[in-house]
């Protein structure tokens, strides 16, 4: 695992989107297309505000890059917390990606046919025991969740399928999040945290004794690929090293 701390947010996302850049150019060397999972939430906006400006909006081929979700909240797209609207809000519609390149969840069919049919097209991409996605993003709930890999939910569990739907009674909503056995087999994750709202819950994950059921986002650990957390000094104000 690799820790980058900055400063605050805008330096996180500043050195997070060199990062990415970077990284994508480098794998569209060797191969056609860039399959990257986006988080939702607050923690991504800045980054994607970024992306979506030069230099990177020219940099990057995003007619190579195919988009997919972490997780999505089962409300319509309009709605302010659809993680699939804020990606298109903040950084899809800015820089011009084609439709066909780009795979919501779906939140207009009930949530379990949305995560079968999502299931079923991840089947298209990717080969069962074999690497996933060239990068996920995600985030870090204050709780320690990760994509709607809440604490104490059965999900967190989940080691076949790739996409589960299910209630989430604390929040009276439906989610639909790909498992923890996907994203370890993907070639990169990449974790982004700010603010001393999760301090403490960041040490728990990085420094504690594994508990996924406390801390989900323990449950990310790539078999083959990279683990990189991008945090801000707030954020890692309780780590100890
Ligand atoms: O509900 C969610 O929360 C997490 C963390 O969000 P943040 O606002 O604390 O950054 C997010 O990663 C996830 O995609 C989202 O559905």
């Amino acid at each position: 695992m690799e820790l980058h701390i900055a400063q605050n947010t805008q330096e996180l996302s500043e050195n997070l989107a060199a990062w990415i850049s970077n990284y994508i150019q480098e794998v569209l060397q060797d191969q056609p297309i860039f399959t990257l999972a986006l988080s939702g939430g607050n923690t991504p906006k800045q980054l994607h505000m970024l992306l979506a400006k030069e230099p990177y909006k020219i940099m990057i081929p995003w007619n190579r890059i195919h988009f997919f979700w972490g997780d999505e909240r089962a409300v319509p797209f309009e709605d302010e917390r659809n993680n699939a609207k804020m990606a298109y809000d903040t950084l899809l519609n800015i820089v011009g990606v084609p439709e066909e390149n780009i795979h919501v969840m779906r939140t207009d069919i009930p949530p379990e046919e949305s995560a079968a049919a999502y299931e079923k097209m991840l089947h298209t991409y990717f080969k069962e025991g074999e690497t996933t996605f060239d990068l996920v993003l995600l985030g870090m709930g204050d709780d320690g969740h990760t994509l709607s890999l809440f604490p104490g939910m059965p999900v967190v569990h989940e080691q076949d399928a790739w996409v589960k739907a299910f209630f989430l009674p604390a929040q009276n909503m439906y989610r639909i999040t790909l498992t923890a056995p996907v994203v370890n087999n993907a070639a990169c994750v990449i974790f982004m945290a700010t603010g001393t709202g999760k301090s403490l819950t960041l040490k728990s994950v990085i420094e504690g004794t594994f508990n996924p059921d406390k801390y989900p986002s323990q449950l990310i650990r790539p078999e083959d690929g990279e683990l990189h957390w991008f945090v801000d000094e707030a954020a890692a104000g309780a780590l100890e090293m």
